[in-house]
């Protein structure tokens, strides 16, 4: 075995939902998590808590939102959470971490989807789990982030439709245990022995549908956060019937009419109207109303659709041409709400990938 072991893990970002997919659709786009992993095994001792130093770049390495501590940050915590499920305590020692995040935190480009993926790899290299599928590893992730959408299209890439499988009554209480007896507090599981619960099998599923290859992604990207959390609770519990119906219709299209080349510009702004959620979501995100209702592929040349990107801020515009025209005018509606933005031109990226 070698004495220096090194490998990398690239996650993409995605989007979420694409207008009315919520919690089924998943989209990964071209900008990457990448972790950069060396493991000396000439070491017998590590100075580093739980045998791990981490080392951060991109987003949230200057606000300090990417936590250095093996047992707080996302993607290591996931990682120990593998680890422990198959009675491996730490990290081997001494394993080096550099994250290069440029995904940015809490605005529905599936940050924390990618960094939860991105974790389950981890947790698998670093343990030599060689027998965990992908589809195992989907388990994991979904233990944690419990909807399927970003963790599914950052796995396994491209368009996604993901669904849970029913669960038995025993299964759905092993799945919906608190979230902090998955990833328990720092101190909470060091040297405790606590074992946390594996997931049950075969929770999630996906299935991947065609892309139109003319088809890019604007993301519209404004300079102020929304926690997922945060967003799931403006939702209401329950939803009139013709809205509920209304989705249904225009799920039915979505991902036909996102398949087809060329693509049908009414028949993908249709298919990407919502009613579930981007309503709701207006009071955290100013000027989201505006931009869904007041850009159609009739006034916009080279728009196909546009809709809020996971739970939002985000922006997401479907677009064949024209793409910095369509940026600006996005953008323009955020600046009349005094919101700064950035953009970026993306298109479907493939799932995670490891090289060693
Ligand atoms: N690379 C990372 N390393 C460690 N923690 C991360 C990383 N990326 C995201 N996180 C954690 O996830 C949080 C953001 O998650 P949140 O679900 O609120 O937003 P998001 O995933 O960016 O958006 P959405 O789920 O709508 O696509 C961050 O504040 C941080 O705690
Ligand atoms: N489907 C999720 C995606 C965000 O992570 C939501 O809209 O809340």
């Amino acid at each position: 075995m070698a004495q220096i072991e090194t490998f990398t893990i690239r996650t993409p970002c995605s989007s979420a939902n694409i207008g009315p997919g919520f919690d089924v659709i998943g989209l990964a786009l071209s900008m990457y998590l990448e972790l950069r992993v060396t493991i000396d095994r000439t070491k017998t001792k590590s100075e580093h808590p739980l045998n791990c130093r981490i080392t951060c770049e991109g987003q949230g390495e200057s606000s300090g939102d990417i936590s250095l501590d093996p047992e707080a940050n996302l993607i290591t915590s996931v990682a120990l959470y593998v680890l422990r499920c198959h009675d491996q305590r730490s990290f081997p020692c001494e394993t080096h971490v550099h994250i290069i995040n440029p995904i940015p935190l809490g605005r529905g480009l599936g940050s924390s989807g990618a960094a939860v993926v991105a974790g389950v790899f981890l947790g698998k290299e670093c343990g030599k789990l060689d027998h965990l599928s992908h589809d195992r590893l989907f388990d994991f992730c979904l233990m944690i982030e419990r909807h399927p959408d970003n963790v599914g299209a950052a796995l396994y890439g491209g368009f996604v439709g993901t669904y849970l499988k029913p669960l038995t009554p025993e299964d759905v209480a092993r799945k919906e245990i608190p979230i902090s007896e998955v990833l328990p507090a720092p101190a909470g599981g060091i040297d405790t022995g606590f074992r946390p619960p594996a997931p049950p099998f075969g929770i999630g599923h996906h299935i991947k549908f065609p892309w139109a290859p003319e088809i890019k992604a604007i993301t519209i990207i404004p300079d102020f956060e929304v926690a997922t959390a945060k967003a799931r609770d403006v939702l209401p519990k329950e939803y009139p019937r013709p809205d509920v119906v209304y989705n249904l219709q225009r799920i039915a299209l979505l991902p036909v009419a996102l398949g087809q080349s060329p693509p049908d510009p009414d028949l993908i702004y249709l298919a990407m109207q919502d009613k579930l959620h981007q309503p709701y979501r207006q009071t955290l995100i100013p000027g989201l109303t505006s931009i869904v209702e007041s850009m159609t592929p009739e006034t916009q040349p080279g728009l196909l659709g546009v809709c809020l990107s996971g739970a939002g801020p985000t922006i997401l515009a479907l677009a064949t041409d024209n793409f910095e025209e369509i940026a600006e005018r996005i953008m323009g509606v955020f600046k009349g709400q005094g919101i700064k933005c950035d953009w970026k031109l993306l298109t479907p990226a493939e799932g995670t990938v490891v090289n060693r």
